[in-house]
């Protein structure tokens, strides 16, 4: 099998990290990064901004040029954050070779529209099958080359199963999915939820609340998957309860970390990214518009606007009408 010639537009952890894993799988790499420094680095196989002490393959090739990055690519992956999918696709979507498959990898809702990602990608891309990679997934576990598992799904399913084929080696295990909105939804949701795991934690509410929190969080994520057409069971996957036990549970999650921090009244200054943020507002208000019931998510919502303190935020929770569990 002649390898793809992949191109990836973003320098930041999770781009370098998915570089590594492909070029591992004997593809030949070309990462796109808006830096100049952040480019040159990543050609000698290091990313000390984003991932310090970490080695790469070093034969990946960093560039800040999108037409060298991009002229006679088989595939693109875009791996800037899902608030920047937009700006960089009005930059550089008209140098993405038609029918060239893109494989959208950033976890989020764009908050000015409520869109999933792959439709503000639909809005610049015509020709282009559209694919997700999401799932419980550390940038540094995967730079590292520790074992992995992740889902690629497209609306073309012989293309996911394809790429998913392309993308895999011995340390990182893609599996194919044709639920597309599923996986997006899961990789975007489950970043609220950690925010949310880590300001329980934060607030010392205690390892029971913190079970009760990720559990009934998951039935809201599989009922807003469900008002959009996704497959209950994806939701059961890698990107969904895979990716809700990986970031609920450990501080490794920037979502997490920043949820830690507000939940111990800690500065939330100089935080690295944590996309929970950008998505929880309009992640209640698409729940809301689609008539489901999500109250942790707005309660997330509402303490990151400070419109309710956590523990007002709880007590809500605690109070709301009893019913069965399955409602
Ligand atoms: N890190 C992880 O473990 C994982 C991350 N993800 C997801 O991947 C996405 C990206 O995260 P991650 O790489 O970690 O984030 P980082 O903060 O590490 O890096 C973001 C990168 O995006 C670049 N960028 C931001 N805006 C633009 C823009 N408008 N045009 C071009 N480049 C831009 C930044 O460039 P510059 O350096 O110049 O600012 C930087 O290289 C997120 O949605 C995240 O949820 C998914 C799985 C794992
Ligand atoms: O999505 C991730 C792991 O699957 C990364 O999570 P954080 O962005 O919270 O670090």
């Amino acid at each position: 099998m002649n390898p793809w010639r992949i191109t990836v537009l973003g320098g930041g952890a999770w781009g370098t990290a998915l570089a590594a894993a492909l070029r591992r799988a004997s593809q030949q790499v070309t990462l796109w990064a808006r830096d100049t420094e952040t480019a040159k680095a990543i050609s000698i196989g290091e990313n000390p901004r984003y991932l310090p002490g970490i080695r790469l393959p070093g034969d990946i090739v960093g560039t800040t040029d999108s037409a060298h990055a991009l002229d006679g690519t088989d595939c693109v992956l875009i791996v800037v954050p899902a608030q920047s999918l937009r700006d960089t696709l009005d930059g550089l979507a008209f140098r993405i070779p038609p029918h060239v498959p893109v494989v959208l990898c950033a976890k989020g809702i764009e908050r000015s529209t409520g869109l999933l990602l792959s439709d503000v990608a639909r809005e610049h891309l015509q020709g282009n099958p559209l694919a997700a990679l999401s799932g419980p997934s550390f940038a540094t576990d995967v730079a590292r080359g520790l074992p992995t598992a992740v889902v690629v799904a497209g609306e073309d399913e012989s293309l996911a199963a394809l790429m998913a084929l392309r993308f895999s080696s011995e340390t990182f295990r893609c599996y194919s999915s044709d639920d597309l909105t599923g996986v997006e939804i899961g990789g975007a949701l489950k970043n609220v939820f950690a925010i949310a795991a880590g300001a329980v934690t934060g607030a010392n509410l205690g390892a029971s609340a913190q079970a009760a929190m990720v559990t009934r969080g998951f039935v809201e994520l599989r009922r807003i998957a469900a008002a959009f057409g996704a497959r209950p069971e994806t939701l059961m996957g890698l990107s969904g309860l895979g990716d809700l036990m990986l970031t609920c549970s450990t501080v490794q999650s920037r979502n997490f970390a920043y949820g830690l921090a507000l939940g111990r009244g800690e500065s939330l200054d100089n935080l690295p990214l944590a996309e929970g943020v950008a998505t929880a507002g309009i992640a209640a208000k698409v729940a809301a518009d689609h008539g489901v019931e999500a109250p942790i998510i707005s309660a997330v919502a509402q303490i990151l606007k400070r419109t309710v303190t956590i523990q007002e935020a709880v007590q809500q929770l605690m109070n709301r009408p009893l019913k069965t569990e399955s409602e």
